[in-house]
């Protein structure tokens, strides 16, 4: 018998949860059937410069949560790898047509699985002359095929005073031209953000207003400010677009001069907590995504038919 624990939290608790499945082969089923609801897989994982280790840790939490029943799994900024310094980083990069983009594909297609890649390291169109990348969420459907590509557009170049944060992105990075539309997938219409984009809730709300169900900020977010602001951001997107957050996050040491906060964390549109992946390890936490839970949250408080931004935004323009 197959059994999958799901990670719940209530208050300062955490309560570790079996659920079994009445038969094995409802498991393949499940993001089919209406009755159900699907199941998606947060992952954390503690990527370093090493691709193939990456790949085969990914590998390894996308075919457990297969089995425990998902549909669509999450991977993390920098599932490919995170480098131990500009040059490195740049010169481990691919592009779409690369070894890891068709590992990735073939691995869904396989397992048929969803995939949410974000934050790949994906070489720019004037690579040859400018060397530089874009940090690219990628969604795989389970037939093998790119269905969605979001380029990150807030680049995290942050310098904290004191406090041993100092990340200059845009040293390597290019900014993504702008918003991706909502994707439909078995677990209903996902929205794409990357990791620091979680700071900017214009991008939620427009998202939002695409009608999201679901938003996604796959993340590596530093200690220092995960500890800060990670999960009250995470719950105020949910709280304020009324939609599900799935965040995928790197945990642990990287390499000598760098580590993340961890935390990979489910929202409900309520702001419930309903998965955490805890500060210390790799893991996985599957959770349902009851669109039930959506509807009648939206419909209890409709504060998208509340919304009066084109008033505050004309006041603004009036007042200069
Ligand atoms: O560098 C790579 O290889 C992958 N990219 C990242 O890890 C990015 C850019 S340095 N990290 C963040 O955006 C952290 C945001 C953050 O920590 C916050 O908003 O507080």
């Amino acid at each position: 018998m197959l059994a999958f624990s799901v990670i719940f939290r209530t208050q300062a608790r955490r309560l570790r949860l079996h659920i079994l499945p009445r038969t094995s082969s409802l498991i393949g089923e499940r993001c089919r059937m209406s009755s159900m609801n699907p199941l998606a897989a947060v992952c954390q994982v503690t990527s370093t410069p090493d691709k193939e280790a990456n790949f085969a840790a990914c590998k390894r939490l996308v075919e457990q949560a297969k089995k425990r029943g998902a549909c669509m799994v999450f991977l993390p900024e920098g599932f490919d790898y995170i480098g131990s310094s500009r040059d490195e980083t740049l010169e481990l990069s691919e592009s779409m047509e690369g070894d890891t983009i068709s590992r990735y594909t073939q691995l869904a297609r396989k397992l048929e699985v969803w995939l949410s890649l974000g934050g790949f390291h994906e070489r720019g169109e004037k690579w040859e002359s400018d060397r530089r990348i874009y940090n690219s969420h990628i969604i795989i459907n389970a037939q093998g095929h790119v269905v969605s590509v979001y380029r990150k557009g807030h680049l995290f170049d942050v310098e904290l005073t004191g406090k041993g944060v100092s990340l200059k992105e845009s040293a390597f990075t290019i900014p993504g031209p702008g918003l991706t539309p909502p994707v439909q997938t078995p677990i209903g219409k996902v929205g794409l953000g990357v990791c620091y984009d979680l700071r900017f809730p214009e991008l939620s709300l427009a998202l939002r207003r695409q009608e999201a169900e679901i938003l996604t900020y796959p993340s590596a977010f530093t200690v220092t400010t995960g500890a800060a602001h990670w999960e009250v951001l995470l719950r105020a997107r949910a709280i304020e677009t009324q939609c599900f957050v799935l965040a995928a996050a790197q945990v642990g040491s990287h390499h000598a001069k760098r580590a993340s906060y961890g935390h990979a964390l489910a929202v409900d549109p309520w702001g419930v907590v309903i998965g955490d992946c805890g500060g210390v390890e790799t893991g996985v936490a599957l959770v349902e995504i009851d669109m039930q839970k959506l509807r009648d949250t939206r419909r209890d408080m409709p504060v998208q038919q509340h919304r009066r931004e084109a008033t505050f935004y004309s006041s603004l323009d009036s007042t200069g």
